[in-house]
Parts: C-alpha cells; structure tokens; sequence
C-alpha cells in the first residue's frame, strides 16, 4: 500500500480533486463504481503524478498507507450512505472517511457518531470553487476530530487556494461543523447573486443600460468595494454574446433560477436556530418564485409601477445608488451569515473560529471577494464581536450608503420592480436597530386567541390577560 489518500467517486469534483492532490506530490488512489472512468482519468492525467488505479472496493481499500484516507466524491444523501457501507467493514481503528460532497451537516454529524463507534474517524468537509477551485485550488472546510485533523489538515493545506501565501483551509469544528459552514457559504452565495441579480435588473430596467454597459459598470465595480469573483464572472456572463442570435447571452436564457438544496437547507435550519436570515431566504424564494409558471402566467399584465427611463446624466448617479445598495446589502447579507454561525456554533457546542472562517473564504470558493480580509479582521480584533456593524469602518459604510440605499428600495417598489433581497436586507437592519418593535402587538394578539402569555417592561415574569372578564386583574403566568 503507498497511497496517502484515495478519492472514490470520479466525477467532475472528485476527478479534479485527485489530480489536485497528485500535482501536489501525493500518491493518489482512485476508484469509482464504473471501473471505465478510472481507467480514463489514469490514462489522461497519469502525467500530473503518483495514480494507483483501483478497480474494486478491497483493491482500493488495499492500496491505501495506514492510516487510511479514503475520500467520498458521491452524491449527497442515500448514496453517501451506502458508499459508507461498502467501505466501513473494510476499514479499521484510526482509518478516516472523509465526505467532500455538499451534504447536510446532520447526515455528518449522524455519521461521524455511527462511526466513531468503529474508531473510525469520519470528516465530513466543505469543499467550494467548483470544478476549477478543486483542481487549481479550494477552499477547504474540514469538520471531524482534531486528531483527523492532524493528519488531513497538511494535505487539505497543500491543495487549497492561497491568499498571501496563507492556505484556504482551516479545521472548522468538531462533527458536522464544516458541512454546516459549507452550507452557509451556499447561503451566502444565493444572497449575493440575487442581489446581484437585482442591481443588474434595476440599472436595465430604470437605468436604461444594456447588458454590455452593465458588464462595464460591474467590471468598474469589481476593482472597488464590491471586488470579488462573483462580480467578475458577473461581467463576463453580461458581456458575452450569444453565437446563435448575435445578442446578449443573458437574452436567450430561460428566466428560471435552479437550485440543488443547500439555500433550502440554509433557510430550513435558519428557521429552526431561529436565526433570521432574510436576505438569504428571500434569495431563495426568489429562485422558486422564477420557477412558478403558472403564477406567474396569472399574475402577467396586472398592474405595476411607473417606469419612464432615466436620462444618462440621471442614470450614472442611479448607477452609484445602485452600488451603494447593493454593497449595503451584501454587508447585511454576510453579516446575516456570520451570526447564523453563531447561533449553531452555541446550539452544537461548536468552537468555531469566525475570522478563520473569513479568512479561508478570501480564496478559491465560490464567494471570494476583496472585503472578506476586513472581515477576517473585524472578528481577529473581537472574536466575539455580535455584528460586523458594530465596526466601526463597516458601521461608517451604511451609515453613508443608506440613504441612496433607500431611495433605490423606494424607486424600485414606484416602478414595480422586484427587489426582495435588497428590501429584506434594508428592513432587517430597520428591525435591528429599532428601539421598538410591534413584536409587543403581536405578544397581545397571541395572548388574546391562545393565552400565550407576555412578559411586561416594568417587571419580570410572564403574564396573561383576561380578556374575555374585564373585572379580572392580570395574572402570572
Ligand atoms: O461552493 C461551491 O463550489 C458551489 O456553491 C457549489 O457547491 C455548487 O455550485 C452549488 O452547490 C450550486 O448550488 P445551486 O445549484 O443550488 O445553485
């Protein structure tokens, strides 16, 4: 046995991967269920390094150096499972499996206790970048024991993106902790490119702008504030033209968003942490509002806003109010993020470093971007800080930004132009900040139809009215 890691599972992801740890002078084990593919990747990319072709499930297991490293690159769900059940009674005391697909952090921490029984460690880990992140370089989010860690962590370093010569991978936590990180990245990444999305919408549709004056003005935006690689690719998407029709790409495409699950996740779990992200969920409603036909048939020609085209002067100030919003947003957006982190790191005694989190999110995943280092920063300098706006730079940039920030969410509600990410970010800053809530309303509604019970501002306790007997006093609940 002279393999140092094996990946099984040779699609797109897990093929990249494998070159990715070859190229970096591992001896590299690969197997998958149809024994072609593996023959083909050897035969391809045998060049870039060390191969040791696997065509059954012992011949592979038998190729890996103690302690084992056998990575899974198989779909989420069932079929994780029953690779694991393939593999476990061929592994023994101290060997590692390792999940890299995008599963649900309960599934991980499911499994990680079911095998630890066996002494076996598994990892479940947050691989993001897609296909040429996992062959050029990842970010890398690792949960499982330390004691994996140790072993995996060098080799998960060696592959990962780097940014300032630092690796895009850190040990998140303990279980299900880096599939739950990886999950809120995704999260994240709906938020952004809705709100991306949206600014695109509004600087057409009220700025009067074509695609390919767009891809400029985001090209523009990518060097500043805004910089990041969704922004980038953003441009190129608006800037390409379509070789069928000769227009604009982003014309011919069907306006219905996909999704694979891990918004949907990001959102369910939010509701059960009761960590409100609306940013994210509106993002993914949003996609499943694009996929509603016949609602959308219905609702065709019913009436909306005003909306006369700005002139060029007008529409270049619109443009920056335009940044302004969206850039206010996607702080919102992160921040919303973070704090989820939080919450289920309090939840599932997770000890999760959020600056490190930052840090490993500047390279190779899907939401890199320029204003993650401040990020990094905020938490190294409070790593216990409540919200980004409580720094006081981040603070600074709403504070400045909010009021184009209104006027766009108003001019966009005028003009019937839907912009749900950017008018739930705006409103989730309002609640926050409010002195009062009409939470207090609702604590009375619920007490009048359930007897749900309230507490009071001047004194501790629960209590109920009785609404239907005047005479009675309030009581404690
Ligand atoms: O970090 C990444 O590399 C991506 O997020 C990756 O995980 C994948 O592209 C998404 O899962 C797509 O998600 P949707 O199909 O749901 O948009």
């Amino acid at each position: 046995a002279s393999a140092s890691i094996g990946v099984t599972g040779l699609g797109v992801m897990g093929r990249n991967l494998a070159r990715n740890f070859a190229r970096h002078g591992y001896t590299v084990a690969v197997h998958n269920r149809s024994a072609g593919r593996t023959r083909a990747l050897v035969q391809e990319f045998g060049h870039e390094g060390e191969f040791v072709a696997a065509e059954t499930a012992a011949e592979f297991v038998a190729a890996l150096e103690r302690p084992r490293r056998l990575m899974l690159m198989v779909q989420a769900g069932e079929a994780t499972d029953a690779v694991i059940e393939e593999f476990a009674p061929l592994l023994e005391p101290g060997d590692m499996i390792i999940d890299g697909g995008n599963a649900h952090f309960a599934d991980t921490r499911r499994r990680e206790a079911a095998l630890r029984e066996q002494g076996i460690h598994f990892v479940g880990v947050g691989v993001s970048g897609g296909e040429e992140g996992a062959l050029h370089g990842p970010s890398v989010m690792p949960g499982g024991s330390v004691e994996s860690y140790a072993v995996l962590g060098p080799m998960f370093e060696a592959i990962s993106a780097k940014v300032d010569g630092e690796p895009c991978a850190t040990h998140i936590g303990a279980d299900g902790a880096g599939h739950f990180v990886k999950m809120v990245h995704n999260g994240i990444e709906y938020a952004d490119m809705q709100l991306i999305a949206e600014a695109y919408d509004l600087l057409r549709q009220v700025g009067g702008y074509g695609p390919a004056e767009i891809a400029d003005i985001f090209r523009e935006w990518n060097q500043g504030r805004l910089g990041s690689y969704l922004i980038e690719i953003t441009a190129e998407v608006l800037g390409h033209t379509d070789a069928v029709t000769g227009g604009p790409f982003v014309d011919v495409v069907v306006d219905r968003a996909g999704q694979k699950g891990t918004g949907r996740w990001t959102v369910q779990t939010a509701l059960d942490l009761a960590a409100p992200v609306t940013a994210i969920s509106q993002a993914t409603f949003a996609r499943a509002a694009s996929g509603q036909t016949a609602l959308r048939a219905a609702y065709r020609g019913l009436p909306g806003g005003t909306t006369p085209v700005l002139s060029r002067t007008e529409a270049a100030r619109f443009a920056s109010q335009v940044e302004n919003a969206l850039y206010a947003s996607k702080v919102i957006a992160y921040d919303q993020g973070w704090s989820m982190i939080q919450d289920a790191a309090k939840e599932y005694g997770w000890d999760i470093d959020l600056a490190a989190v930052a840090r490993i999110w500047r390279g190779g995943c899907i939401i890199r971007a320029s204003f993650l280092d401040r990020i990094r920063a905020a938490y190294a300098q409070d790593p216990a800080l409540v919200s980004l706006l409580t720094e006081k730079d981040f603070a600074q940039e709403i504070t400045d930004a909010q009021v184009p920030w209104r006027e766009i969410v108003a001019m966009a509600a005028r003009r019937g132009i839907p912009v749900p990410a950017f008018s739930a970010a705006l409103s989730y800053y309002d609640t926050l900040r409010a002195e009062r809530l009409p939470a207090a309303l609702l604590q009375g509604q619920r007490d009048f139809f359930g007897a749900h019970t309230y507490g009071r501002v001047d004194k501790p306790g629960m209590f109920h009215t009785h609404w239907a007997d005047a005479d009675r006093p309030e009581t404690d609940a």
